[in-house]
């Protein structure tokens, strides 16, 4: 790859401007690469609806804070950045669409809604922009994608992640997270009830099944040993079939993410602000 080195910010001409909705980890991971130039892109503008989190972005980036996700889009931005949940992608979508922009999303989760899905679809074929959906913290993605174009059999997600990354989720089904001692499955069941029950820890869930176009089995483990967050998938499919492993290191500011899913976004920003896309 050295022969490559010296095309290196060759595209400067191509400086994407980017505003970015949700200023937690992954909104923190883009903003340090922009500010080392290791993409060609310009934060443009912040909104976070704690403006203490993307005040202290703009510190380091120089970007406008914005007071809502109206005002942001309506700056010179190409591509809106959703880094914020689930549940803000469909008021975030719309928006940047409806206002000629781009958008990456990073809540992935909100795609098991084939409605919500389906509208965004229209709405950004309508108005002729992309939406870019992120591989985040799996791999294999390119793969998948090609396996659906034969006849997907069976796709399975095994996620086994430190009791800590799923303590909020528990909490909020009623397990005790203090409780857990050994590796415990803490979820077994298909892709709708698991983003409905682990709505910041399964979004890859919901990727996998994107891209497969076919509903993941999915089973989480909550493991009070391990450090990192593990995804083992599996594919059947008349093509062939596929078996990944990843093991991420968890975001110091949330260990609920894996620092893949953040630089799986920089890598998109940085495919789309450079003439030449690597791999499938
Ligand atoms: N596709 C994938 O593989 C992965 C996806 N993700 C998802 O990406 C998203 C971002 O992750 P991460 O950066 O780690 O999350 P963080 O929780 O670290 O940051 C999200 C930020 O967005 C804010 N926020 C939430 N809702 C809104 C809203 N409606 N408008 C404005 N701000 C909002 C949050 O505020 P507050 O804290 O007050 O709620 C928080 O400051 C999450 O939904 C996460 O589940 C994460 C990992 C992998
Ligand atoms: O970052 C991860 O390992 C996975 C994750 O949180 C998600 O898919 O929501």
């Amino acid at each position: 790859m050295v022969v490559f080195s010296k095309f290196k910010n060759r595209y400067s001409d191509m400086m994407l401007k980017i505003g970015i909705v949700g200023c937690g980890a992954i909104a923190s991971f883009i903003s340090k690469m922009v500010v080392k130039k290791k993409i060609n892109a310009k934060i443009v503008a912040y909104y976070d609806k704690n403006i203490h989190k993307a005040e202290k972005l703009s510190k380091i980036t120089n970007a406008e804070v914005c007071s809502s996700v109206d005002n942001l889009v309506e700056k010179d931005i190409d591509l809106v950045v959703e880094a914020a949940s689930v549940k803000a992608v469909e008021e975030i979508a719309i928006k940047a669409l409806s206002n000629n922009k781009d958008i990456l999303i990073m809540s992935v989760g909100a795609f098991v809604d084939k409605e919500l899905f389906l509208k965004l679809y229209n709405l950004a074929k309508e108005k002729g922009r992309k939406i870019y959906l992120p591989s985040g913290a799996v791999a294999g993605i390119d793969a998948i994608k090609s396996l659906a174009l034969g006849k997907i059999e069976e796709v399975i997600l095994k996620t086994t992640k430190p009791v800590e990354g799923l303590k909020e989720a528990l909490e909020n089904k009623g397990v005790d997270p203090n409780k857990i001692k050994e590796p415990t499955v803490v979820f077994e069941g298909d892709v709708f009830d698991a983003i409905k029950q682990f709505p910041s820890n399964i979004n890859v869930s919901v990727m996998l099944s994107i891209a497969s176009e076919f509903p993941a089995k999915v089973v989480i483990i909550a493991d009070p040993k391990i450090k990192t967050n593990n995804h083992e998938i599996f594919v059947k499919s008349s093509i062939g079939t596929l078996k990944v492993l990843v093991k991420n290191v968890p975001c110091e500011e949330n260990p609920k993410t894996s620092a893949l899913a953040a630089y799986s976004a920089i890598r998109i920003i940085k495919d789309i602000s450079e003439p030449i896309e690597i791999g499938t």
